[in-house]
């Protein structure tokens, strides 16, 4: 797989002919997409139907069989299962990634906290947070040097009500400034916040355009 600069104006991320198996199951058979630059995708499918897979194949975590994947700009992956260290705080989370964003302070960071409501854990160790305030953290970690392009894999699992929209409030936010977000969703009622939508399935992939606005 390549992963290089996009020279296509506008075009913030493409796949072209990507092939997955694992052993005999195959799993991606083909698979083309384009994202432009502003565009919330989502990606929808079965259970198994290869989503996660995907993601991590355009975030570069997985080498595809076959195909290559373009990236316009700096990429982020939030994946389905946080990757934390339990031993430390959210709060210290926050510094390392400042140290690995180079970022010259936290405003932003704790604004995303803020709009998620989870202030009140940042100094408690991680083993002790519910699932639902470790995917508000991992979602944080994966925003808060905005990046270009953001992949994101079901990032409200175990979110309220409330925080479900407070998600899509900030995913709003980000398509009006012109960053550019794929997201796994399972949920139907998505389908309105997004420009397109890719559906993986064992037929075939479908990038619908202008799926619901
Ligand atoms: N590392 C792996 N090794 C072997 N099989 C794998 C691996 N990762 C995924 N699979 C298999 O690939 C298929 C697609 O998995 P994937 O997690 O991408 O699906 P999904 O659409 O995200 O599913 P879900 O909606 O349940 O999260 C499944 O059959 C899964 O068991």
């Amino acid at each position: 797989m390549t992963v290089s600069p996009s020279t296509a104006t506008g075009t913030a991320l493409s796949a072209r002919d990507i092939h997955k198996a694992f052993g005999r199951r195959v799993v991606l058979a083909g698979v083309d997409l384009t994202v432009r630059s502003g565009q919330t995708v989502g990606v929808v499918g079965e259970n198994g139907a290869g989503k996660t897979t995907l993601l991590r194949i355009l975030s570069g975590d997985l080498r595809p069989d076959q195909g290559t994947v373009t990236v316009d700009g700096t990429l982020s992956h939030c994946p389905q299962h946080p990757v934390l260290n339990n031993a430390l705080t959210p709060f210290q989370h926050l510094r390392l990634f400042q140290e690995a964003f180079r970022l010259p302070h936290l405003d932003r960071a704790h604004e995303l906290i803020d709009r998620l409501a989870f202030a009140d854990h940042l100094h408690v160790p991680v083993k002790v947070l519910s699932g639902g305030t470790r995917q508000k953290l991992n979602l944080v970690l994966a925003l808060m040097h905005d990046p270009d392009v953001v992949l994101l894999d079901e990032p409200y699992q175990g979110f309220d009500w409330q925080t479900y929209l407070a998600f899509w409030d900030l995913a709003a936010a980000r398509r009006a400034a012109g960053g550019t977000t794929v997201v796994i969703s399972h949920l139907a009622h998505d389908i309105d916040r997004l420009d397109a939508v890719i559906q993986l399935g064992h037929e075939a992939t479908v990038m619908t355009e202008g799926a619901g606005r």
